[in-house]
């Protein structure tokens, strides 16, 4: 399957931003925007905080919405006596479609290991949601040029006993944290240097067909801007956009990439 039939993914995580009111607001202004045309050429996706996900449910299901939505974040554990916990369970009877997994800042700031990690991702299939697996390598890495080797090795431990069936259903990534909110995008040559790797990687873990029709995706100081230049290389099949994602205007804009220059 070449990359054409890849359908764009361009997910929104708002992050900790936004209470279920401006949730609201912002997905109206959204939808409001974005046309048909749009969503036969990209998927569009919100990742709101937890507390937003009945919000958005509610328009999106009221309206007969084209945006999907997902969690930013899944319990390892599907019920039980986990304080502050939000389950699989929980999450697909909010009809999420997406849940974000393993971003930098739960490895960061909550500890997430890849045992965590890989728990998490077959949560989210045990419950029919599809994960976005984020995997990427921090500033020391980049600089010892260790990138392709560290990230694929996430990929591989967040994917360990996933079965292909499971597996060819996954969104992926990529998400160097040194361009993560800093404005230090990556280059487009550095994009597509590590979502090729992990193509690679998921052909071998599995089959080439497999990683023909995974997505990847690429995220880090994405904007309207610089969307189109790294969309145009061939591994790249969307973006995970936080800070930019937080301007409906400008999000759209991040939709209609091909409408951009190629910066
Ligand atoms: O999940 C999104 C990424 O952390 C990118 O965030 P950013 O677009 O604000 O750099």
């Amino acid at each position: 399957m070449s990359e054409t039939t890849r359908t764009p993914l361009m997910a929104g995580n708002w992050k900790m931003n936004l209470n279920h009111l401006e949730a609201i607001a912002h997905v109206q202004k959204l939808a409001f925007a974005l046309t048909d045309k749009d969503y036969d050429a990209v998927e569009v996706a919100v990742l709101p905080p937890f507390t937003d996900l009945r919000s958005v449910q509610t328009l999106v299901d009221g309206d007969k919405l084209r945006i999907r939505y997902g969690a930013q974040d899944i319990s390892a554990h599907d019920s039980g006596a986990y304080t502050g916990e939000v389950s699989g369970p929980m999450l697909s009877k909010l009809k999420c479609t997406y849940t974000a997994i393993g971003h930098s800042e739960r490895r960061q700031y909550h500890g997430e290991t890849e045992e965590i990690v890989n728990a998490k991702v077959k949560a989210a299939f045990r419950n029919g949601i599809v994960p976005i697996l984020c995997v990427g390598e921090g500033l020391d890495v980049r600089k010892a040029g260790n990138q392709v080797s560290h990230t694929l090795a996430q990929v591989d431990g967040a994917l360990a006993e996933v079965p292909a069936a499971d597996a060819e259903r996954i969104v992926i990534a990529y998400e160097p944290v040194w361009a993560i909110g800093t404005g230090e995008v990556a280059t487009p040559e550095d994009a597509q240097e590590v979502c090729g790797a992990i193509r690679a990687r998921l052909a071998e873990l599995y089959d080439a067909d497999l990683a023909s029709r995974v997505r990847i995706l690429y995220g880090g100081s994405v904007k309207s801007s610089n969307a189109a230049g790294i969309m145009a290389k061939p591994d790249v099949d969307g973006a995970l956009i936080g800070g930019a994602a937080l301007d409906p205007e400008e999000f759209v804009k991040i939709v209609r990439y091909r409408e951009q220059a190629v910066g």
